[in-house]
């Protein structure tokens, strides 16, 4: 019923759907304050059944993470019958159709996104958390041309941190470690990496490393861990996919062996960035002086509302329009209150 999106409706104009998954559509839509697009991801809590734990899991994980190439999850809205995601606007769409729709990457362009998936990864991973449904549909494109991870909801944040084993088999067969699909305890981190591999691969190739209708005979080629090599590969990238794709999750090259391999740095002579280039918990002055103005108060009082990160309609404000300031736009809200009324 349409009363479930009075809240969304408050402070956005919703325009049409652009995507529909499993369980969760998606909607343009526009953040009425600043004009800035964003989109909502919205989910019906009974079609969810048991899989609203993987969206409180998503939620949990997206509130703790901000960095330039993770999706940035800007305000969370709950109905009874629905849950609502306002998020970062990637017009690009997922890197799975960026790629069949180019056939395949050269190694420059494969270099590019491989360098951003693997900053996002290595932060992911800073903050403690395994991603582990790492594939090319779970990387968007955004208006710049620049990737932002997606799709935390199985993701897992060890109690006993990132060395700790983990039993889940989940994630994508194409893209799942050998270690996960054997069924045996395996480390969350080291199974990203292996997936990283075949992304790495799908980049340079436009197929799979491993792939088979037959799922049971797609395990096998994933434990032998056997591929074609073909003719346009590089020797630097074939050696690059052979320290990822190692079947023995302790011969595998690490994440940060990865920041600094040679394939990554040649032509950027620079290490991968893994830092986010927004501190969670700093705040931008400017952008709580531009909030301060609009709903009035004085700076403390808003640096204090703000801090308390209620993912409600002040917290999207603050994070959309700290996002205008990192694409170069003029962080401000409506020029005068009265247009609202
Ligand atoms: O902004 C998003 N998508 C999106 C926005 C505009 C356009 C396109 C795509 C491509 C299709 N042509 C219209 C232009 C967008 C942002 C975040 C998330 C998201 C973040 N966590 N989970 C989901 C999902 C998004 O979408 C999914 C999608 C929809 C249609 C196709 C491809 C992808």
């Amino acid at each position: 019923g349409l009363e479930e999106y009075e809240e969304l409706l408050k402070d956005y104009d919703v325009w049409e759907t652009i995507g529909t998954g499993g369980f969760a559509k998606v909607k343009l839509a526009q953040h009425k304050l600043t004009g800035e697009k964003v989109a909502v991801k919205i989910m019906e809590k009974e079609e969810l059944g048991e899989d609203l734990p993987r969206v409180q899991t998503e939620i949990a994980a997206m509130m703790n993470l901000s960095h330039q190439h993770v999706c940035t999850l800007y305000q969370v809205i709950e109905t009874p019958k629905r849950i609502f995601m306002v998020l970062e606007y990637c017009p690009g769409g997922e890197l799975f159709d960026y790629i069949v729709s180019k056939d395949r990457l050269e190694e420059c362009e494969a270099r590019v996104f491989f360098r951003q998936i693997v900053s996002a990864v290595a932060y992911v991973h800073g903050q403690g958390f395994a991603h582990r449904d790492l594939k090319p549909e779970n990387l968007l494109i955004d208006e710049n041309h620049n990737l932002k991870l997606i799709d935390f909801g199985l993701c897992a944040k060890p109690k006993g941190g990132l060395e700790c084993r983990l039993q889940t088999c989940c994630g994508s067969p194409a893209y799942a470690a050998p270690e996960l699909i054997r069924g045996k305890a395996y480390i969350g981190s080291e199974a990203d990496l292996w997936s990283m591999g075949v992304l790495l691969y799908a980049l340079l190739c436009g197929f799979l490393p491993f792939d088979d209708e037959n799922v049971m005979v797609l395990y096998r080629k994933i434990q032998r861990g056997k591929y074609e090599l073909p003719s346009w590969l590089s020797s630097s990238s074939i050696q690059l996919l052979n320290q990822l794709l190692q079947v023995e999750p302790k011969q595998r090259i690490s994440i940060k062996e990865l920041l600094v391999h040679p394939w990554l740095t040649q032509e950027y002579g620079c290490d991968v960035e893994c830092h986010s280039r927004f501190t969670l918990h700093h705040l931008d002055h400017q952008c709580i002086a531009e909030l301060t103005t609009w709903f009035g108060g004085n700076h403390k009082t808003m640096w204090c509302l703000v801090s308390e990160w209620k993912y409600d309609h002040l917290t999207a404000c603050y994070l959309i329009l700290v996002a205008m300031k990192a694409s170069g736009r003029p962080p401000c809200l409506l020029s005068s209150p009265q247009l609202l009324t």
